[in-house]
This record gives C-alpha cells, sequence and structure tokens, in this order.
C-alpha cells in the first residue's frame, strides 16, 4: 500500500476535527494549525498526523518520506464556482472594458454569455474536453483539488449537454472531485428574448429530463438577476429542478439586490454566489442559514464592481465560502491564491477566515466537506506544501507570487 511521510512541518494547516463540516460567522477565524508535526498519508488518504516531537518510532522508518523544514502544509483549495469549459477567451471585451465601457454595455453590444455560446455551439465536444482540462490542469498546479463546473455556454439542449458531457469526461480524467452544474439559465438566447417563457418551458421540458437521464448534473443554477432572470423565473426552474433531485446553487445579487439570495434560500440552496451587492435583508437571511454564501472577489476585481461585504456576512453569523468564478467573461482567472489574498486585501478577512473560506466552506459549498477541505484521519489527501515561508499570513500577502512548491493528489505527487 502506498504511504507517504511529510516530516518537519512548519505549519499543518486546517487541522480541523473530522466532524467540523462547515463554519459560520466567528468560527471562521479559528485555523487550527500544529506547529511542527508529521502526516503521514496511505492508499490517498490522510492516514495519521502529530508533533515532530511525539512521532512514533516505527512511522519514522518509511522508505518515502519527505523533510519539508520552513514549509507549510495546506489541505487542497476547494473551487466551488467555476465556468471553465468554453470555447474562448473573451479578451475584445477587455479592450472594451479599458475603454470604460461596463459589463452590462459590452453584453448589450453583442459580448457577453451570448457571445461566448455563439462560439461554443462551433467547437466539438473534443476540442472544449482539451482547453478545459489545459485550464484545470492549470488550477491544480496552483493548488486546487476539488472544482465545481457549470454549463451554461450552451443555452440549446445539443449544446448544454455537449458542456455536461465534456464536464462528465472531466470528473474522468482528473484525479480530484468535480462536481457538475446545469446553468441552462445564464441567459435568455437572442431568439427568446421577447418570449421567455418559451426558454423556460425548453429547459424544464427538454434539458431537465435529458440531463436527468444522462445524469450529467449535481446541482441546478440560475442567473437570477435584473436583465436576466426574475425571481419567479428562478423560482419556477428550481421548482421543476427539485423534481430531478437538483439542489441549486445559484448566481444571486452580482449587479442588483435581486431577491435571489432568498429565493435560493427558499429552495435550500447549497449556495448562493456572488454578493456583490447586499443589504441588511440579505444579511438577515443568511444569519443562521445553512445555504453557504460563496464570494467571488477575482470577479469583483476584473470588472471593477463592489466587493462583497464579509464582514457583514460573518458578523451575521453565516457560513462563507471563496471561489474563483474562472470564466472568459467576467473572472478569467482560477487562481484560488489570488482569490484568498483578495479577500484579505479588499474584503477584510482575517487570513484564517479566507483560507477556511477557500478550503472547507468551499468544500461543504460541494457537499464534500466530509471527504476534503481540512486534515482529518480518513479524509482525502489532497495537498499542497508551500515554499518556504516565514508564517502563515505569507501566503495571502505575496499576492501574485506562488508560494506553492508541491502538489499532492490522492497521497501522491502531482506532476501534472
Ligand atoms: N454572471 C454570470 N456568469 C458569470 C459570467 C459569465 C460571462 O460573462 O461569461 C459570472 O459568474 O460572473
Ligand atoms: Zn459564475
Amino acid at each position: 500500500m502506498p504511504k507517504m511521510l511529510i516530516t518537519n512541518i512548519k505549519g499543518l494547516v486546517g487541522v480541523h476535527t473530522k466532524e467540523k463540516r462547515s463554519l459560520r460567522g466567528s468560527e471562521m477565524a479559528n485555523l487550527p494549525v500544529l506547529e511542527n508535526a508529521w502526516l503521514l498519508l496511505e492508499d490517498g488518504l490522510i492516514k495519521d498526523f502529530g508533533l515532530m516531537s511525539e512521532i512514533p518510532s516505527q512511522i519514522l522508518d518509511l522508505r518515502s518520506q519527505i523533510s519539508v523544514n520552513d514549509r507549510f502544509v495546506f489541505p487542497s483549495w476547494c473551487d466551488s464556482h467555476t465556468h471553465i469549459v468554453f470555447a474562448a477567451p473573451r479578451e475584445e471585451e477587455f479592450v472594451m472594458k479599458i475603454k470604460g465601457k461596463t459589463y452590462e454595455e459590452i453584453a448589450a453590444a453583442g459580448g457577453g454569455i451570448l457571445n461566448s455560446a455563439s462560439k461554443l455551439a462551433l467547437a466539438t465536444e473534443d476540442e472544449l474536453f482539451e482547453s478545459a482540462c489545459l485550464r484545470l490542469a492549470d488550477m491544480i498546479k496552483q493548488g486546487t483539488g476539488a472544482v465545481e463546473i457549470k454549463s451554461g455556454y450552451g443555452l440549446t439542449l445539443e449544446s448544454e449537454l455537449k458542456m455536461l458531457r465534456v464536464i462528465k469526461r472531466l470528473k474522468a480524467a482528473f484525479p480530484i472531485p468535480i462536481k457538475a452544474t446545469l446553468l441552462a439559465a445564464h441567459a435568455y438566447p437572442a431568439q427568446f428574448k421577447n418570449n421567455h417563457q418559451a426558454y423556460i418551458d425548453l429547459i424544464i421540458n427538454e434539458m431537465l429530463p435529458a440531463v436527468a437521464e444522462e445524469k450529467l448534473a449535481d446541482y441546478i443554477d440560475v442567473f437570477c438577476e435584473k436583465g436576466f432572470f426574475s425571481v419567479n423565473e428562478t423560482d419556477e426552474i428550481l421548482s421543476a429542478a427539485a423534481k430531478y433531485g437538483l439542489k441549486p446553487k445559484i448566481h444571486a445579487n452580482q449587479l442588483s439586490v435581486s431577491g435571489g439570495v432568498q429565493i435560493g434560500i427558499k429552495h435550500d440552496a447549497i449556495s448562493v454566489d456572488h454578493l456583490e451587492e447586499t443589504d441588511e435583508g440579505v444579511l438577515n437571511s443568511l444569519s443562521q442559514c445553512e445555504t453557504i454564501a460563496t464570494l467571488l472577489p477575482s470577479c469583483s476585481f476584473y470588472l471593477g464592481i463592489p466587493f462583497a461585504n464579509a464582514r457583514g456576512l460573518i458578523n451575521a453569523n453565516a457560513k462563507v465560502a471563496l471561489a474563483s468564478d474562472f470564466n472568459p467573461g467576467s473572472t478569467p482567472s482560477g487562481n484560488m491564491n489570488f482569490v484568498v489574498s483578495l479577500a484579505c486585501i479588499k474584503l477584510k478577512m482575517l487570513h484564517e477566515e479566507a483560507i477556511n473560506a477557500a478550503t472547507l466552506n468551499g468544500a461543504a459549498a460541494m457537499e464534500i466537506s466530509h471527504q476534503i477541505g481540512s486534515i482529518a484521519i480518513g479524509k482525502k489527501a489532497n495537498l499542497f506544501i508551500t515554499k518556504p515561508m516565514p508564517s502563515l499570513a505569507f501566503l495571502p500577502y505575496s499576492f501574485g507570487q506562488t508560494q506553492i512548491e508541491t502538489v499532492i493528489l490522492n497521497g501522491e505527487i502531482y506532476n501534472g
């Protein structure tokens, strides 16, 4: 049975008890770190760990041993919101943005989600798979060890299925947990501009049954936003998806206080994501609630829209997760290290809160926190070892520079 022993760890990060499945409010500032530690991995799982001063002598006899003086060991980032299956980047919109156009103006000028959808319609499943593989391999090298991936650039039965089949292939090809989300309700295709109900009927009567038949999705998502899907339309889609056992993870309050948070909670959403726009009502709804508030600070950074009110949410005792939102339009980056830095710098999250939000709470936002997201015996050994670092806060502090030296997936060093 393959075993790996990591010794002389400066700090073993996120040593939560196995029963701890998510963190809310003030609990998020508690990031247990074991200093001067060892960690034993076996059969792809965390077998044991402890202090170097108490390491059992029979463990030290192991041949596969790495001594990592001055380095920290982290549980992998758990990125619970991405759109990494797409046909082409949209850097022409980046230039429009530099010249002063807003996200809404770019969409109105033929850019945005519909731009990605027309390009995706022309791409083959193999092409989409190959480009998504490159993105995912890159994200893994940057410390991501679990990921959620959405459809939503298809917007027709055929293309949504094509995207979800690509995600299914990614699940088989990569050694990390992957969750798939149906986001057919991402935008109204041009031909349904004046007949929203016809597109909703297509989602409900054709897409949902076909996706369920092939078991292609774990979750349902709706972009609940002014100019996209209204609260009532979201309600109708989530109710229909519930009949197929698809729980919601939805786009809410990205551009306005849209009512998306409350409609998500009404449908027991696993998470409501974005929340760049919040008010007291949103904070109160998420207080004590099981639904996780997933914040995407790289999106705010790139679009120049407000940063989410993480402090208000944490003070309201909400569960907060962090994710990348990697997509070609609003967030062309899947770098979770940068997400954690932005959370500290712009959302004023303590580094302990940000790391918990990007690991254990990210895993909870994919319903996999029983198997990943913290250092606990029996959990999946998806980890990263840093370069030598003076302290834990150095990782988010040194934004834009990678502090990751070694990635371990399922107890083995990942070389991509
Ligand atoms: N806002 C909706 N969806 C994506 C952006 C999609 C796009 O612009 O392509 C997001 O989460 O930011
Ligand atoms: Zn998104």
